[in-house]
């Protein structure tokens, strides 16, 4: 059973509108940590934006630089929420799993569909002839192999969200 006590990042994986960021930005407040967006890593190392990376170099070059920054992430004390791609690589799930306590923000189809409108600039790293259902049904199992703590979000604030997550680790002894 993993250590919790050792472990001194929180990290969120999910698809894109299940809460990484927004979430986890309270969170952070929440636990006294630091909180880091990986989407963020990418665009300030790249000088440019997600979808300008998919747009000129398509969708799996999205994916390397990704696990190149989360490769070289080494961040303490820190909430991180990563991008919805992330688990597509084992390499940097398992760099991220050193020092943290994976957190899979789990929302339904309709849920997500509701939260987020912008699928088509979002700069989502799949396929160009994949839909949502596609990638959430692909994705599903990877979030899930990865998650010490899963979280069913769909009905949940954000603030319910974050106190599930505290509880969660707190009991886990
Ligand atoms: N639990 C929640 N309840 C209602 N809205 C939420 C919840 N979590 C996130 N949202 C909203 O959904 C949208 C996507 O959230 P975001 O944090 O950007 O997701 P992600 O980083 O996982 O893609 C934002 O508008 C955010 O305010
Ligand atoms: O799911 C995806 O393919 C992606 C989600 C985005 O992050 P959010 O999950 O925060 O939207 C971002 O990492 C990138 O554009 C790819
Ligand atoms: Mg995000």
């Amino acid at each position: 059973m993993t250590d919790y006590t050792s472990k001194s990042n929180i990290v969120l994986i999910g698809m894109p509108g299940s809460g990484k960021s927004t979430v986890g930005i309270i969170l952070a407040k929440m636990m006294a940590k630091n909180f880091v967006d990986t989407d963020v890593l990418i665009q300030l190392a790249e000088n440019r934006t997600l979808q300008e990376i998919v747009d000129s170099e398509g969708h799996m070059e999205l994916r390397h630089i990704e696990e190149r920054v989360l490769l070289d992430v080494n961040h303490r004390h820190h909430v991180i929420a990563t991008g919805g791609s992330a688990a597509y690589s084992h390499k940097a799930m398992t760099h991220l799993a050193q020092d943290g306590i994976i957190v899979f923000l789990n929302a339904d189809l309709s849920c997500l569909r509701s939260r987020i409108q912008n699928y088509e600039t979002r700069g989502l790293a799949k396929r160009p002839d994949q839909t949502f259902q596609d990638l959430f049904d692909e994705r599903y199992q990877l979030y899930t192999r990865y998650a010490n703590i899963i979280v069913d979000c769909s009905l949940l604030s954000q603030e319910e969200v974050c106190n599930k997550i505290i509880v969660e680790i707190r009991s886990h002894v």
